[in-house]
């Protein structure tokens, strides 16, 4: 508003110096035109900078805001729900998502408002001087809001595809990055370099791909506003020869006509160059509104005890969509992966073709063409991008992974949960730690109705030790008082020497106090495991212990000492063992054996085995002998 009078004053200071000098007045009277120009555009730029300020507090406030917003929100949606996003997303979101919606509020809010005022006071003060020029300005103001709706809807959809594009990048990079050991052991990272290549440069080409629809924009918006400022001169001009017009009101009306394009067009600039943030906001408020998952955090249940029981009747669960494709570096994915390009590579030799991998569905691979004739838009970004929206939008009906599961948990029993890949084991897992909800059944946990295990009771009394255990950076001691901060040295140390680290320990120059995780001292997956598993006894409340895969990436002589350190730390605790590895059926007091999601075979494994059932031919499948190996020690 203010900008908008100083604007007009600033034309009109300006306008009337002009006139004087035109008519040859004395130079004294230039003094008051001239000190109401600067008067009008010190004030303007005053405006400016408390718009400015506005704008800049106003995108803080809403950073500030959205930033634990997200964060809160990643935890209360649980790891499931995160992994199904993308790790790459979320950061992505929490990095540069925040800061392009900063830039988008700051360069846009100041503009909407420049938009709303500026014009309209510049027309009324044009059509006052001048009707035949309000008139232009009236006229030409239609065609330059068509053309700029028209190519913001283009630039809109190119845009989204782009920040779609730049997603998947960020997912696929960090996934790489994360997943890089393994892919080099298995001498695939070169594909997935190419990979990462070709991605980028999908990315550049949306990205070029906007810019060319901002310049267009930018373009037609220049275009058509000098237009009607020279058909405005061409009418003024020739008014003023006929002496239709005075020269003060003609002159006003031509200084002020750039003014009033001038917001539309800076708007139609910053809105393509901003639109990134506009997606990431968007992309925001879709993760914020996504449906919490259900979470108790009051039971009055004390801890597991000798006679307590977890009783699950008639479980079903699906997941809400298709497994992601961006979080693609599993280990298990990487196998299927490298299984798939060793048959690309032979096929490769036969059709001497190039083929780049874009990881499937199930964590396999699918292959597309990408000959070197390629045109932009090929079927390898088709395919892509199908699967971005397919993965994003999550909401076709799913399988059931989980189907009418009916079985019981009770005392210190040590339970394997076994079954090929993809029956459901890791499923399983995830909603007894309470990460994902079933969509029908009953649980008991000693007389308490649970409708899921995301209750703050029962997962306090969980220690969960996965395939590959978290180590951040910091101390061994630290990375082991993970559930327990207030342990003293001396119980950190008994710990560690249950699990098995002593000998370990000893070798290091600072035992305990020695710096592994990121960027420091690397550990191995043996020392991994047992700085997990000292974690879980340094905390004598966590009497249930959930084992994924705990072995599948030892060698066969770690894999043996790890087993004899853990069966002995696993008496007098609840075992929940899901694993590949049979040999541990030896060890276990129930086995639970499931395929398609469904339980076909549990009880007793020195029961079960050599019945003839589904799990003799598991054993038969796996190599079985390695029960018996086992059984021997
Ligand atoms: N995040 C997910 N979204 C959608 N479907 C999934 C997801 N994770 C797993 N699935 C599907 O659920 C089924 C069971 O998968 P799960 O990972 O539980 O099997 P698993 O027995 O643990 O396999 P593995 O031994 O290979 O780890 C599979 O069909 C799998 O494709």
């Amino acid at each position: 508003m203010f900008q908008g009078i100083g604007v007009v004053v600033q034309a009109y200071g300006l306008t009337l110096a002009l006139v004087r000098i035109w008519h040859l007045q004395n130079l004294k009277v230039l003094v008051v035109p001239v000190l109401i120009f600067l008067a009008a555009y010190t004030c303007r730029q005053l405006c400016d900078v408390a718009k400015d300020r506005c704008a800049t507090d106003r995108a803080d406030a809403i950073v500030a805001e959205l930033r634990p917003s997200i964060q809160d929100k990643v935890f209360s949606l649980g790891p499931s729900a995160l992994a199904r996003r993308g790790t790459g997303s979320a950061v992505t979101m929490l990095v540069d998502g925040l800061d392009q919606v900063r830039t988008y509020v700051l360069t846009v809010l100041p503009k909407m408002m420049d938009l709303i005022f500026i014009p309209l006071i510049v027309l009324v003060v044009v059509w006052t001087q001048d009707a035949g020029s309000g008139l232009i300005l009236l006229l030409m103001l239609p065609l330059l809001i068509f053309f700029m709706v028209i190519l913001g809807l283009a630039a809109r959809d190119r845009s989204s595809r782009q920040y779609a594009q730049f997603r998947k990048l960020n997912t696929r990079f960090m996934d790489t990055v994360l997943g890089l050991p393994t892919l080099k052991m298995l001498g695939i990272d070169k594909e997935y370099e190419d990979e990462i290549y070709s991605v980028s440069d999908r990315f550049r080409k949306r990205t070029m791909s906007v810019i060319r629809v901002a310049m267009t924009s930018t373009f037609a918006l220049d275009f058509f506003a000098t237009l009607a400022i020279a058909i405005m001169a061409v009418f003024l001009g020739n008014n003023l020869i006929n002496a239709k017009v005075e020269l003060f009101p003609a002159l006003l009306a031509l200084i002020l006509a750039p003014e009033y394009f001038m917001p539309i067009r800076q708007f139609g600039d910053d809105f393509h160059a901003t639109l990134n943030g506009k997606n990431a906001l968007d992309d925001i408020a879709d993760m914020l509104a996504q449906p919490e998952p259900k979470r108790m955090e009051e039971l009055d249940w004390s801890g597991w005890k000798e006679d307590s029981h977890l009783r699950l009747e008639g479980i079903d669960f699906a997941y809400p969509g298709p497994k992601p494709v961006e979080s693609s570096a599993s280990a298990g994915a990487q196998m299927d992966a490298m299984a798939k390009s060793e048959s690309q590579k032979t096929s490769k030799k036969s059709r001497k073709r190039k083929s780049s991998i874009v990881q499937g569905g199930n964590g396999g691979a699918v292959s597309a063409e990408s000959g070197s004739t390629a045109p932009q838009g090929t079927a390898v970004e088709a395919v892509a991008d199908s699967r971005i929206s397919e993965s994003e939008e999550g909401s076709q009906e799913q399988p059931l992974a989980l189907s009418g599961l009916d079985f019981n948990l009770h005392g210190f029993s040590k339970v394997a949960i076994v079954g090929r890949s993809g029956a459901g084991k890791s499923t399983l897992m995830d909603l007894l730690a309470g990460f994902d909800q079933p969509k029908a059944g009953t649980i008991d946990l000693d007389g308490h109705q649970l409708e899921h295990c995301n209750v703050a009771a029962w997962q306090r009394h969980i220690s969960y030790i996965p395939q590959n255990p978290f180590i951040f950076h910091g101390t061994v001691s630290d990375n082991i008082r993970f559930y327990n901060q207030e342990a003293d040295d001396a119980q950190v140390a008994r710990a560690a020497d249950r699990a098995g680290l002593t000998d370990w320990l000893t070798t290091l120059p600072d035992g305990l106090g020695t710096q592994i995780g990121e960027g420091n001292r690397g550990i191995s997956g043996g020392q991994a495991q047992r700085i997990a598993l000292a974690r879980g006894i340094l905390d004598p409340s966590r009497e249930i212990l959930f084992f994924d895969e705990p072995t599948a990436h030892l060698d066969i002589e770690t894999e043996y000492d790890l087993k004899q350190t853990l069966l002995p730390i696993m008496d007098g605790h609840l075992v929940v063992l899901a694993t590949h590895r049979l040999h541990w059926l030896a060890n276990m007091d129930w086995v639970i054996m499931l395929e398609h999601g469904r339980i076909v075979a549990q009880g007793d494994p020195r029961e079960l085995i050599g019945q003839g059932g589904p799990l003799d031919a598991l054993i038969d499948e796996m190599g079985g002998n390695q029960i018996a190996d086992y059984q021997q020690d």
